[in-house]
């Protein structure tokens, strides 16, 4: 047996099909560690935790309970930015620091929020069914009815790692940007061209609204009715954040009663999404299964860091993304790098 077990629920990953360790365990090389899997349940995990060195935090939720039965535990890393899936707040109490993979798939996600900007504004699905469907004269009429892209608005909620990547992208198509973020300073905003705005100038003057929020205590149905009935009726909604800051039945009524124009999906109140999903069946919505962050680099770039960070804390040393540092000082680990213990809510 090896000196360190690092317990993780058996099966797929957030967002991955699962498979081997091979990337984590190239990063815990030399330690004498291994990965050891539980079922994937909360019984199933709570009678193994006492056997964990470490967590490796994925595939599921990871409850207060889950977290208690945590005996000898010094870290639990997560390989997504979302740190929605780790109570950590139950964490933060037994002293047991988490991380997430703050830096790792920035550059995906910001390109799929600006596919779905691009593809609902020019309405590419649509169009591509008339062709598909020899309703090729259909085509023209329905976009000699949209305006330029340029010159537009971009509106942000939530301007961190992702809604900056996306806004270097727009700048380059010409939209007009702003942004509603009271944790960051206008300097990186305007930096980027970006102007600093409230929540309902965001939502009032916006041709675009593209939602960043993690999913916090504090942004947990963060977008209700009252702020879609504020936008204009040319609108469009994307979000590749966190389905459940968005009151999803707002949106839905919404778009139904055409307050918005239209919007673009990557996330959802519930996932996978029900058959009987209204947004299944509206035609100028354009949605993704939570994969913004997909790309043939995203498994081993976030797997080796996972393991970089377990192998950090299996060595005694503080780990480079812990989302509750606060439990860092008195941990026993050693710090041995500068650490920025001023962080927003969720970095
Ligand atoms: N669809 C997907 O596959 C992916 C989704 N995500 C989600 O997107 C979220 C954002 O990702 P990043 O930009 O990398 O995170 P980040 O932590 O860099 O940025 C989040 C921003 O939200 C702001 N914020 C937090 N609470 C706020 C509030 N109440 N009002 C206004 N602003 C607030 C913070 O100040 C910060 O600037 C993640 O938390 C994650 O849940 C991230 C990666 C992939
Ligand atoms: O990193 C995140 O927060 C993401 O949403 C992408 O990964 P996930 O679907 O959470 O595994």
């Amino acid at each position: 047996m090896a000196k360190y077990t690092i317990l993780t629920p058996a099966g797929a990953s957030f967002t991955t099909a699962g498979g081997g360790y091979e990337y984590e365990m190239e990063a815990l090389e030399g330690l004498d560690a291994e990965i050891v899997e539980c079922p994937a349940t909360e019984e199933g995990f709570i009678a193994a935790a006492p056997t964990a060195d470490a967590v490796y935090a994925k595939g599921m939720k990871f409850t207060a309970a889950m977290i208690n039965a945590l005996t000898k535990c010094r870290h639990i890393a997560l390989g997504t930015v979302g740190v929605d899936y780790v109570d950590v707040a139950a964490a933060t109490a037994k002293g047991i620091p988490v991380t997430n993979c703050p830096d790792t798939f920035i550059e995906e996600v910001a390109d799929h929020a600006m596919m779905l900007l691009l593809a609902t504004h020019r309405r590419c699905i649509e169009q591509d069914r008339m062709v598909r469907e020899g309703r090729w004269a259909e085509g023209r009429p329905q976009l000699l009815k949209i305006p330029r892209l340029m010159g537009q608005t971009l509106g942000f909620i939530g301007f961190g790692r992702v809604a900056r990547a996306t806004a270097r992208r727009a700048k380059a198509f010409g939209l007009h940007m702003k942004a509603y973020d009271p944790y960051v300073e206008e300097l990186t905003l305007s930096a980027l061209g970006v102007e600093p705005a409230t929540l309902s100038e965001v939502l009032s003057t916006s041709d675009f609204v593209s939602m960043h929020l993690p999913d916090t205590p504090e942004t947990r149905g963060f977008l209700k009715e009252r702020h879609f009935r504020q936008m204009k009726p040319n609108a469009i909604f994307i979000t590749t954040g966190r389905g459940p800051t968005v009151n999803e039945a707002a949106l839905i009524k919404a778009l139904e009663e055409k307050w918005i124009a239209g919007a673009g999906l990557d996330v959802f109140e519930v996932e996978p999404t029900r058959p009987d999903n209204p947004l299944h069946r509206m035609p100028h919505v354009i949605l993704s299964p939570h994969n913004a962050s997909a790309s043939s680099r995203f498994d081993p770039a976030r797997k080796r860091r996972v393991g970089q960070e377990l192998a950090l804390t299996l060595q005694g040393k503080w780990p480079m993304s812990c989302v509750n540092p606060t439990v860092l000082e008195k941990s026993g680990l050693r710090r041995w790098q500068p650490y920025a213990m001023e962080r927003g809510p969720n970095s």
